[in-house]
């Protein structure tokens, strides 16, 4: 039998914790403190799975005692052209730089998860990765997206869930993943665990 206790949701993105709410399991939300520095020398789904590693631990740390025999959930979402990894834009200008560089473009979104499970003492770490195609769009049109305030906190300056979706064309692969939590590769992953969201489980 399971000594789990609680389930700890490591994240502020309110994406994730919708997502998560929807399976009908009570969780904790705390967000971590982690600097999200990128390692351009690495390729993106290390620095997905490497962040994503890191965020959990250092809930699982601050938490101490608490975590005793948690299961905590954490990921980390990016946008990959051409070589360079994108982040969340910190203002207009990165924003607009990042919406430039994506139109009439086939992007890759790399999500990495992490699972900390203190009761089976396991550490999984996984990522998904997602191609999304987007529009090609004029400075106008990309200036008029940037007024809506959406870019701001997503990774590629951009929101499939919002009106980002009137830019992308095409998604191949999981949909959720460019949301920022891949729910089907969660689930397999906690099923490892022993665990199954389709059951109500966790
Ligand atoms: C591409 C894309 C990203 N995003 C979001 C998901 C993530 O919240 C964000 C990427 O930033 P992250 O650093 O992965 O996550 P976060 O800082 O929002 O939250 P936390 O670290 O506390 O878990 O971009 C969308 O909501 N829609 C999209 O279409």
């Amino acid at each position: 039998m399971s000594k789990l206790k609680k389930v700890v949701l490591a994240s502020s993105s309110p994406r994730r914790i919708e997502l998560l709410k929807q399976f009908g399991i009570k969780f904790d939300i705390v967000p971590s403190n982690v600097d999200e520095i990128v390692d351009h020398d690495l390729p993106p789904e290390e620095n997905v799975m490497n962040l994503a590693k890191k965020k959990g631990e250092e809930v699982f740390r601050r938490l101490g005692e608490s975590a005793k025999d948690s299961l905590i959930i954490s990921a980390d979402t990016i946008v990959f052209i051409e070589g360079t990894i994108l982040g969340k834009p910190s203002n207009e200008e990165e924003a607009f730089y990042m919406l430039k560089k994506i139109s009439a473009k086939r992007h890759t979104v790399f999500t990495g998860v992490c699972i900390i499970d203190d009761s089976c003492r396991q550490i999984l770490v996984d990522f998904e990765k997602s191609y999304v195609y987007i529009k090609q769009m004029s400075d106008e049109e990309i200036l008029r997206y940037i007024k809506t305030g959406e870019p701001f906190d997503k990774a590629g300056a951009y929101a499939i869930q919002g009106f980002g979706s009137l830019i992308v064309e095409k998604v191949e692969g999981c949909f959720y993943n460019v949301v920022g939590l891949p729910l089907y590769k969660l689930n397999t992953m906690l099923q490892k665990l022993g665990y199954d969201l389709m059951k109500g489980e966790l």
